[in-house]
């Protein structure tokens, strides 16, 4: 939301449809004033409402709205949406007539314009018998006219009010309810953020009763002819309302009748132009700062709720049933305490979020020189003038002036009321001076001198560059001999990221021949400024500072004040265009005018400006740090996760081993197999049987053929590949662990693991694998498989001979049955047919024996497979854990530093909305 929501008076949003010749706006506006003319011209920011005559008088309201509805965003930071007005008591409450503003002169609207810059509170527009367009142009003359110094409002009419964007109304006690009054001026601008005013007059305290506690009415104008009934009267009533009471009692009131309103508990009291310009000054500043005024109220009826800080005690307290009114410096003094507050809360974040940030230190100066005087900071090229500027608005030759470089550093110019003797410079150790001079100017800003900002002198730019942060307004001086170089547009480019509001002197305008060269010089720069820096309000004062100092130092006496007479007289334009920069410069000091307001504004936007950089520039590298802490979180995962991916290739190296593994033993199987059959026939019967019977002294050939030729080879070969399997395993795995270590430590040198017991307790889960595939083929014994064997052969040769009687084997019969050998059939022709079931089974018992050696074979490659895979899986698995081991403190890095920038993030974002509402609240000053 745009922080003009919350000036609703500020010239550039008066949507008025009324046209205001310049002429006119060159005469309403005095020539000092802080904003150009070409303000009032300017078109409207808000939606305008545009007033249409309907013919008889009356206005409709009609509101052109953007086509594209703009997102609903919060109306204010206030509670409720609204800002309740505040009203500055005691005041006055200055009556005008449309025709009276419509017809007024020079003399009328400068009267009006002191009014409302100290006096005035509340400027009322009789409606009288003047028409609705009469009306309405003369309340948006006025509403340009007092800008945001009193409120305006218009008499009755409420469709004139809101049309012409006033501040309120003022009912007679026989007008519109309040409450219908105030709505309908809420309805008409759905914008307004500051309530409507609904002001009531009242003749009797019951009727001031009533508006003040059923009607809920703003404030009340009281009125009466008799000066001393009205005084008593408004005594009672001011103690049964809470409200302001104005008091209305005719013409001219005397000093006398305005101290005992005062004192009876009137808030002011109403007055036309005419008497106003009778009051004279002297009146005027008796009265109110004679502090009659009994009390100081809030329009809103005050009440209970309202917070004040109590600079002394600097504590909070609740305000009773009256709410005291808070001036323009005590309210400053308040933001000053929140400000500091809101501030150090921003460094203690910054530090937090960017500890090597060394600007921070920009930022505790601005906080530590929060209530020293403004800082004005002149800035300029060297040789442009700076110096004889300064000089010229302190009246005296204070510092040296030159053709060359002659500032070198920067210069505090102070005050003091010692005399000229007793004057003196101090150099502080961080290289800046303070001088202590006599100038009054003084006694309100702090003048900076600066060295010139130029490439060539690197060092001097830096030191003013460095300083341009804390300045609360720039004075630029521009020299007329080079008007706006490359250097300075830098420099300007520069000051406006700190969003530091520049005054524009163009010095040694002597040097023009005459007024046209003048012209085109300061049109020239005011373009540039004004498209380089994207506004039109650029201030820019032609001077000769030289001629203004000599005409200065001629009136010797006048120490410290240009003499205006003396200037405007004297030798040049020029030099008296210099009467106008030290006006301007010195209505920066009054509070009371628009630039003093400016002043105090600046003043508490300096340091917030300087946070709100910094706080960006934080917001800048705490996102930067969460996205780096995000993708090392992640980087740390993708290690842990790929494991999982190694594992995958593995697994396919490891099945070659497995297979390999297998096929060792499934070759060996068939040997035996192989061996087996060639063996066990039955033309060898006679010989396996002689061993069968021999017993298990004496081992069959074939046994020691399975075991030395065939299967002990085969158990060698298997343990070499389960131990190169081993030895594949773990040396993957190590390497891989290793890689991953070094990487991590790659990544972040600074958490290597230095740990020694730690490291320990990593290495071992490398190394630890079981080796089970070895343990399988250990536990398995050549000799044992072969004794068993000859076991299984012995069986089936006693089984066969238990049955067979050597004589009546039918060989023929056999062979008509038996699928056997031909070898087998041979010796089965010799048999006897008696034995012929004893050696019919014969094929199937060796078939039994081979199906055994197959079972054990098979178990075998089984139990291999399962121990190698257990290796397998348990390397991995160690694998998996020493990375986990590995990234944990990483990880728990990792996190911990998103965690902590995730709660910096949030207190930034606090202090950054506090900074917000500070800001609104620095906007708003005025408001009170
Ligand atoms: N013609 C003319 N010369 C001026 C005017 N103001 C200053 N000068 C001269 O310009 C020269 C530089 O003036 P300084 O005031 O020393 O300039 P500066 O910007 O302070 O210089 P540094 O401190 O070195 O950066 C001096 O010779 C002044 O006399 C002026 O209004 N008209």
């Amino acid at each position: 939301m745009s922080l003009l929501l919350f000036q609703p008076w500020t010239i550039s949003m008066v949507p008025c449809s009324v046209t205001v010749p310049s002429s006119l706006v060159a005469a309403i506006i005095p020539r000092h004033a802080s904003f150009s003319r070409s303000h009032l011209l300017r078109r409207p920011r808000t939606p305008p409402i545009a007033a249409v005559s309907n013919g008889s008088g009356q206005f409709n309201q009609q509101v052109f709205r953007p086509t594209q509805q703009p997102l609903p965003q919060p109306r204010t930071l206030f509670p409720g949406g609204y800002k309740r007005p505040e009203l500055k008591v005691p005041s006055l409450v200055l009556q005008l007539d449309p025709d009276e503003v419509l017809a007024a002169g020079d003399d009328a609207l400068n009267l009006i314009d002191k009014a409302v810059s100290k006096w005035v509170g509340i400027v009322v527009l009789s409606s009288n018998e003047a028409s609705g367009g009469k009306l309405y142009e003369a309340a948006c003359l006025l509403k340009s006219l007092l800008r945001d110094r009193a409120y305006l409002l218009v008499a009755e009419r409420v469709d004139i009010a809101a049309a012409a964007t006033a501040s309120g109304v003022l009912l007679s006690d026989q007008g519109l309810p309040t409450v219908v009054a105030r709505n309908t001026m809420l309805d008409s601008k759905s914008e307004l953020v500051v309530l409507p005013l609904v002001a009531r007059i009242v003749h009797t305290a019951d009727s001031a009763v009533n508006a003040s506690k059923s009607e809920g009415a703003d404030f009340l104008v009281y009125g009466g002819d008799d000066v001393k009934r009205v005084s008593q009267e408004v005594g009672s009533v001011y103690q049964s309302v809470k409200i302001p009471v104005f008091v209305s009692c005719g013409e001219n009131v005397s000093y006398a009748e305005a101290v005992s309103l005062f004192s009876s508990g009137a808030s002011g009291f109403v007055t036309s132009l005419a008497s106003f310009g009778l009051f004279g000054d002297e009146f005027l500043h008796k009265l109110f700062d004679a502090g009659y005024a009994s009390g100081n109220r809030m329009v809103g009826g005050g009440g209970g709720g309202n917070k004040l800080l109590d600079v002394d005690n600097g504590l909070w307290s609740e305000m009773e049933a009256v709410a005291g009114f808070v001036k323009l410096e005590d309210r400053g003094k308040l933001l000053i305490e929140m400000e500091r507050t809101v501030l150090n809360e921003a460094i203690e974040v910054i530090k937090k979020a960017a500890p090597l940030m060394e600007e921070v230190s920009l930022l505790n100066d601005a906080i530590s020189q929060i209530d020293e005087p403004f800082l004005l900071v002149i800035v300029g090229e060297f040789n442009s003038g700076k110096s004889t500027v300064i000089n010229a608005l302190l009246g005296k030759r204070y510092l040296n002036e030159g053709v060359v470089p002659t500032t070198n550093e920067i210069t505090f110019l102070r005050y003091t009321d010692l005399n000229i003797e007793q004057q003196r410079c101090e150099r502080h150790p961080d290289g800046q001076y303070i001088c202590y001079l006599p100038a009054p100017i003084l006694k309100e800003m702090t003048i900076v001198d600066t060295p010139g900002t130029n490439v060539i002198l690197q060092r001097q730019q830096r030191l003013t560059e460095e300083f341009v942060p804390r300045a609360d307004l720039l004075l630029f001086v521009i020299s007329a001999d080079r008007p706006l170089t490359g250097s300075e547009i830098a420099f300007l480019r520069y000051s406006q990221q700190w969003k530091k509001k520049a005054v524009f002197v163009l010095n040694k305008a002597d040097i023009y021949r005459n007024t046209h060269e003048l012209e085109e010089a300061t049109s020239f720069i005011k373009d540039n400024i004004q498209r380089l820096l994207n506004t039109e309000d650029v201030i820019l004062y032609p001077v000769s500072a030289r001629s203004a100092l000599e005409a200065k130092l001629m009136c010797a006496s006048d120490v410290g004040k240009l003499n205006e007479e003396l200037l405007i007289s004297g030798s040049s334009d020029s030099a008296s265009s210099f009467y106008e920069l030290e006006k301007f410069l010195y209505s920066f000091l009054d509070g009371s005018t628009i630039p003093g307001m400016d002043r105090m504004r600046l003043k508490l936007e300096t340091p917030v400006g300087i946070a709100d950089r910094l706080m960006s520039a934080c917001g800048t590298l705490v996102t930067q740090d969460y996205r780096y802490a995000k993708q090392d979180l992640a980087a740390v995962d993708d290690v842990v996760n790929s494991v999982n991916d190694f594992a995958l290739n593995m697994e396919t190296e490891s099945l070659l081993w497995r297979r390999q593994t297998l096929s060792m033993i499934e070759t060996t199987k068939l040997r035996v197999v192989e061996l087996i059959e060639a063996s066990l026939q039955l033309s060898n019967f006679d010989i396996i049987a002689s061993y069968a019977f021999k017993g298990e002294k004496s081992s069959m050939p074939t046994t020691s053929r399975i075991q030395n030729d065939i299967i002990g080879p085969a158990v060698s070969a298997v343990q070499k590949i389960l131990e190169e399997h081993e030895n594949w395993l773990y040396s993957k795995s190590t390497q891989q662990g290793r890689l991953y270590k070094e990487s991590l430590e790659k990544r972040w040198p600074s958490l290597s693991c230095e740990n020694s017991q730690i490291h320990f307790e990593m290495n071992q889960l490398l190394k630890k694998v079981d080796q089970a595939g070895s343990q399988v083929i250990e536990g398995f014994s050549s000799s044992a498989v072969s004794k068993s064997f000859e076991h299984e052969v012995r069986e089936m040769i006693l089984g066969t001979f238990g049955q067979l009687g050597v004589a009546g084997l039918s060989a023929s019969l056999l062979t008509s049955v038996l699928p056997t050998t031909l070898e087998d059939l041979l010796a089965l022709g010799i048999c006897s047919a008696g034995g012929y079931l004893a050696i019919s089974n014969f094929p199937a018992r060796r078939q039994r024996v081979i199906e055994k050696v197959k079972r054990k074979a098979d178990t075998l490659a089984y139990e291999l497979e399962e121990a190698m895979k257990r290796d397998f899986t348990e390397a991995l698995e160690n694998l998996d854990s020493f990375v986990k081991v590995l990234s944990k403190p990483y990880q728990v890095e990792a996190q911990n530093r998103l965690n902590r920038l995730v709660a910096i993030q949030e207190e930034l974002s606090n202090v950054e909305k506090k900074l917000r509402t500070l800001q609104i609240d620095i906007q708003n000053l005025h408001v009170s």
